[in-house]
């Protein structure tokens, strides 16, 4: 599978850094990590790594001097591989037990925060191949901690995307709230968002990413979530969805708002008798398959901030990978459903809210203050917990691949 980083140059990368702090989201198709890089020569402390939580994770120092500088960095395996994922993890022994600088803690003692239903179901596993617990935060509240962290702290996360224009929207972290966040992984989580840990999870749906990705494998014979990702971008959902048009001869039924080229049936046309799957082309079934998932999703969540008075609803999870096709459906769902008067957004780092909640957890804990920035600029914000100081942008050309620069803080 492709991964946010090829294994090898996160380790060719580890050997220049140190891994201080790790996080999971282990979810139902895939696993993500994020986890901080020091940098060595600006490393203020003794040089911790990761350790138990009661013990030196929690490292101090003076009044807002930097403890620890370097990059949050972020991975992804897929769930049904996670021996991929516990080699690359394994590979990062050293740090994780402090063998090189004779510090190692009780294997007992090490935990790793985890999230997501895997951080229950692969415990067992975690203890048994890397001697490490599994320290389980609440996936609900990891995605809203993550997703207010990134959109009050990280410049340029959130943007519009419509008839291919994508448009940064500026955050204004005083004013965020309410707000409807939808997280479309396997399943999908619709939650009301009111505040730093003031959320409901008000509704969701199974026809998900993992409905589009099972039945897109069945139907195409497709290998990879990208292979029919990409053979949808090529396709034309026309010849299998069933339109207004193929119902009333070819015109418009103006009368209640639907043109003629508005989907009336998706895979309608398939009911035909003369034709089978082998007659379709994999990139018109892949493409009506991404229309119909993303379109539903798109009514749902219009629906529910409609529900609730929303106007502004986020879209987050691995499901939309920066996909413009994706994007545009669930865009244009929501303005039509809303007339105009909802808007989806998207996160830059729109798989990740789950690992980044989970990360920060640990700053709840112990550490005194994630500081993320951009060397030219600093914008200061006030984060998710009182007295926590947060500079940040994200580095300008960073994508799924991206890393982040940030610092971490003690006041
Ligand atoms: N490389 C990939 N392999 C498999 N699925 C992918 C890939 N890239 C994107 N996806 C899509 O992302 C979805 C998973 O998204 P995400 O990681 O946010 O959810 P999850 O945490 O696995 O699911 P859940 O939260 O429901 O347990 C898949 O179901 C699929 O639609
Ligand atoms: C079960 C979870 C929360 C696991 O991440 C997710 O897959 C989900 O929200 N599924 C949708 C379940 C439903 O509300 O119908």
């Amino acid at each position: 599978m492709d991964r946010l980083a090829d294994v090898s140059n996160l380790r060719s990368s580890q050997s220049q850094t140190q891994i201080s702090h790790l996080a999971l989201d282990i979810g139902g198709s895939l696993i993500k990590l994020v986890y901080f890089c020091r940098y060595d020569d600006s490393c203020r402390d003794d040089g911790d790594e990761l350790r138990s939580q009661n013990d030196s994770l929690c490292s101090k120092s003076d009044n807002s001097q930097p403890v620890l500088e370097g990059r949050l960095h972020f991975a992804k395996f897929e769930t049904s591989k996670i021996n991929d994922c516990l080699d690359f993890l394994h590979s990062m022994k050293l740090c994780l037990d402090g063998s090189h600088d004779g510090t190692a803690p009780p294997s007992n003692k090490i935990f790793i925060k985890a999230t997501g239903g895997g951080a229950y179901k692969f415990a067992d596993l975690f203890k048994e191949k890397l001697g490490v617990s599994l320290d389980k935060e609440d996936e609900m509240e990891c995605l809203v901690t993550g997703a207010n962290f990134l959109l009050k702290a990280v410049h340029q996360e959130a943007f519009t995307y419509l008839d291919g224009q994508k448009e940064f929207v500026q955050i204004d972290p005083n004013d965020l709230y309410p707000y409807l966040l939808v997280n479309i992984g396997s399943g999908v989580s619709m939650i009301k968002v009111d505040g730093d840990g003031k959320f409901e999870r008000v509704s969701g749906t199974s026809l998900g990413g993992g409905t589009f990705w099972g039945l897109g494998r069945l139907l195409t014979k497709c290998k990879n979530f990208d292979e029919l990702l990409e053979l949808s971008h090529r396709g034309n959902n026309r010849i299998v969805d069933m339109l207004v048009g193929d119902i009333y001869g070819g015109t418009d039924y103006a009368k209640i708002g639907l043109s003629s080229t508005t989907i009336a049936s998706s895979f309608g046309k398939a009911i035909s008798d003369s034709k089978e799957l082998e007659d379709y082309e994999p990139e018109d079934v892949s493409r009506s398959l991404l229309r119909m998932i993303s379109n539903n999703i798109g009514q749902i969540s219009y629906l529910n901030a409609l529900r609730f008075g929303l106007k502004r609803i986020f879209f987050a999870g691995f499901f939309i990978r920066g996909h413009a096709y994706t994007m545009d459906t669930i865009s244009v769902a929501v303005n039509f459903w809303s007339k105009g008067e909802a808007k989806a957004m998207f996160l830059r780092h729109e798989g990740f809210l789950g690992a980044l909640g989970a990360f920060m957890s640990y700053e709840k804990q112990c550490l005194d203050g994630l500081t993320v920035h951009k060397m030219q600029q600093k914008f200061p914000i006030s984060a998710s917990s009182a007295g926590d100081n947060i500079y940040c942008s994200l580095n300008s050309n960073s994508d799924e691949n991206g890393s982040i620069e940030c610092t971490v803080y003690g006041t």
